[in-house]
Formats: structure tokens, C-alpha cells, sequence
């Protein structure tokens, strides 16, 4: 059981309330260590990777990580924060939690901070840290749009693994994932009219790329596939946009099994040959720019677009702490505390 609470619990003030921002995790470094613990930790959650543990055990420590921390340490170097030394992922998800601290500043008795499924800041030293701090109301926020077991679950799950811990537990609510929500859909709308409004080219495409999914997940029962489509069916409507000028894609394959299709790269690597020579594209399942946004799509995915044959390509970043985003992520939150303040 945790001993985080003050011995005198009259410093206590119970009317607390904690907002917890959870996102994914990344590496503390680029370095081959740093980037082999994170990898062991994320592809070591049976949520993730749901091959039976016997047999992933020897893939996972005698193959994948002796290789791909190397590799993706290399990746990772290549967007690091070199002034804040840390990885975007982290540095935008605590500008987030920043920004919305002053939002909700008005109300003196809520406290906001984010944490990580996987790496630092632990899920567990945060809700530790809120509890100590006097929070007996915890509302977890999953800074995911589209609900995964594979993302969202896993969150909540190691949050409550910590509350399991604990003697006086705090109320938790968690807020659901938000693909349909109408402002999340105008946020994203208005940051697609904006970002291709803002290009020297007439995109012939607009590319919406979702992190990939292993095929059997949606087929047991994964809603995410589901709320990929709605989400892009939602802002070509908020847009007023024909199905053509829209496609959806699934990214970051892993593995040999069959994932979402289509995929990403090889839809970058096909559209030039199809006519296809200028396209704008966006990441809606990040709720920051990453890795996976940063250098497999702005980088890597436009050097096989050109190399193919492409004219013109844009990345159109994240929601990130943008205005817009920052005032979907408030109305969800604010919703969601609804009776507690
Ligand atoms: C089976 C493997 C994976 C599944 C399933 C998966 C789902 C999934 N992931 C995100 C969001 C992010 N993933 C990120 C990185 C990343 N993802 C996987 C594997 C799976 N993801 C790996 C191995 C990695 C590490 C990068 C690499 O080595 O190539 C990140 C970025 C983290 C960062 O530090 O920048 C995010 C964010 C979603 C939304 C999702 C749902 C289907
Ligand atoms: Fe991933
Ligand atoms: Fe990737």
C-alpha cells in the first residue's frame, strides 16, 4: 500500500480535483539503452501484444530487442528536442497539460499533469503525486481520439493498477475516446482547411493516416478501425469536401502479420504512377506529433512520395497545443467534470 499521504491528514484539502493527461511514453534518450527500455516495457503489454507470452518471450528479447533499438534510436535522433533535450512527444504533451493548467486556473482546486503508459513520467508517480497532494477526485484523460484496447485500455489499466495499491483510493473517472466529438471534429477540420489553405499547391489528395492496427485485433472485437473511417467521414463533412479529395490510410506496420490496409507507404510509393503528384497529409490518431508522424510521414513517407515521382507533398501537424486543440481538449474536460465542479 502506498504511504504517499501526509501523516496529518488534516492538511488534506479533500474538495481537490486531479486532471490526468495520459499518453503513450517514449525514450528518456536515443541512445541504445534508453530506447531498448522503453521498447522492452511497451512491447511487453500482453494489451499490445496479445502473441502468447511463451512464445513472444524469445522473438521479443533474443530478436527485436537486440536489433530495433538501434535503428529507432536513429529515428528518434533525427526529431529529438535538442534544447529541451526530450523527445516531442513529451515536450508537446506537457505544453498541453501546461496550457490547460492555466484554462482551468480559475477553478483553484484542480490540478493537471500527464503522464505515460510506458517510460517517464510514470502513470504511477503521477497519480502518487496527485494523491499526496490532497486529490481524492482523479479524472484520467487517454489523449487518444480513436478507442484501442491497444492505447486507450492499456492506459486505464495502469492507472488503476496503481490505484490498486493504494488505501484511500480516489474516485476516478475516465474520459471517453473522442473520434466523433463535434469539436474535436472542428478542430481537426479547421486545421486541415487552415494547413492546406496555407500551401503553395492545390493538393489532388489528402492523405489521413491512422497508426496501424494488426488485422485479428478489429476482427476480435477492436472498435478502432471503426472510429478511424467515422473520424474521416466527420471532417470531409465538416469541410464540405467530395469522398474523393479524402482517403484514409494505416501507418507504422510491426511485425509479419497482416495490419490495417491500406497502408500508408505503399499508398505514397502507388499514387505518383496513378496521377496522384501532389498531396497534403495528417496523423488524426496523434494527439502530438511523434516519431511516427515526424519522421516516418514527414520524412521518410515524403522521400518515397517524391522518389516515386511525386510533385508536391505537406505534413500537416498535429492538434498538438494548438488554439484549436487545446479548446477541444478543454470542453472535453470540462464536460467530463461535470458535477465535480
Ligand atoms: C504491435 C505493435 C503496436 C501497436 C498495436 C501499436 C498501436 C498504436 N500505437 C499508437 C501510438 C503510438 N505508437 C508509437 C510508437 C510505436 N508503436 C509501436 C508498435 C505498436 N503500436 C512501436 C514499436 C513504436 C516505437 C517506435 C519504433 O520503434 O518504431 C508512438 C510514438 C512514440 C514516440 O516516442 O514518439 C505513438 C504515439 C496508436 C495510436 C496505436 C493504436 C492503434
Ligand atoms: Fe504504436
Ligand atoms: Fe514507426
Amino acid at each position: 500500500m502506498s504511504q504517499s499521504l501526509p501523516s496529518d491528514q488534516s492538511q488534506i484539502n479533500p474538495s481537490r480535483i486531479g486532471v490526468l493527461l495520459l499518453n503513450l511514453g517514449t525514450p528518456d534518450g536515443t541512445d541504445y539503452w534508453s530506447v531498448r527500455r522503453y521498447l522492452g516495457e511497451f512491447l511487453s503489454d500482453p494489451r499490445v501484444i496479445e502473441t502468447p507470452k511463451w512464445l513472444w518471450w524469445p522473438i521479443l528479447n533474443l530478436g527485436i530487442l537486440t536489433f530495433r533499438p538501434q535503428k529507432s534510436g536513429h529515428a528518434y535522433a533525427q526529431i529529438w528536442d535538442k534544447e529541451k533535450d526530450e523527445s516531442p512527444l513529451r515536450v508537446i504533451t506537457r505544453d498541453q497539460a501546461e496550457a490547460l493548467a492555466q484554462r482551468l486556473a480559475g477553478h483553484g482546486e484542480i490540478m493537471v499533469d500527464f503522464a505515460m503508459r510506458y517510460g517517464n513520467p510514470s502513470t504511477r508517480s503521477v497519480l502518487e503525486k496527485m494523491q499526496a497532494a490532497g486529490c481524492q477526485k482523479i479524472l484520467l484523460v487517454p489523449l487518444y481520439p480513436q478507442y484501442s484496447a491497444t492505447t486507450t485500455a492499456t492506459a486505464n489499466d495502469k492507472a488503476f493498477d496503481a490505484l490498486r495499491d493504494m488505501r484511500w483510493q480516489p474516485a476516478v473517472r475516465t474520459a471517453p475516446a473522442y473520434f466523433d466529438d463535434p469539436n474535436y471534429v472542428a478542430a481537426l477540420g479547421n486545421s486541415i482547411r487552415d494547413g492546406v489553405a496555407a500551401l503553395d499547391f492545390e493538393p489532388d489528395l489528402v492523405i489521413t493516416s491512422y497508426h496501424g492496427l494488426p488485422q485479428s485485433y478489429v476482427e476480435r472485437g477492436d472498435p478502432y478501425e471503426r472510429h478511424c473511417r467515422e473520424t474521416t467521414r466527420l471532417a470531409r463533412g465538416y469541410l464540405g469536401w467530395p469522398e474523393e479529395r479524402m482517403m484514409v490510410t494505416f501507418q507504422s506496420r510491426f511485425g509479419p502479420t497482416k495490419w490495417l490496409e491500406p497502408a500508408t507507404a505503399e499508398t505514397l510509393e502507388a499514387l505518383p504512377g496513378k496521377g496522384v503528384k501532389k498531396v497534403a497529409i495528417l496523423a488524426p490518431a496523434f494527439s502530438v506529433d511523434c516519431i511516427e508522424t515526424l519522421e516516418e510521414i514527414a520524412m521518410q513517407g515524403r522521400d518515397s512520395f517524391m522518389g516515386a515521382g511525386g510533385e508536391k507533398f505537406a505534413y500537416i501537424p498535429c492538434l498538438n497545443a494548438s488554439a484549436g486543440g487545446m479548446d477541444m481538449i478543454e470542453a472535453m474536460v470540462r464536460r467530463e467534470l461535470a458535477g465535480w465542479i
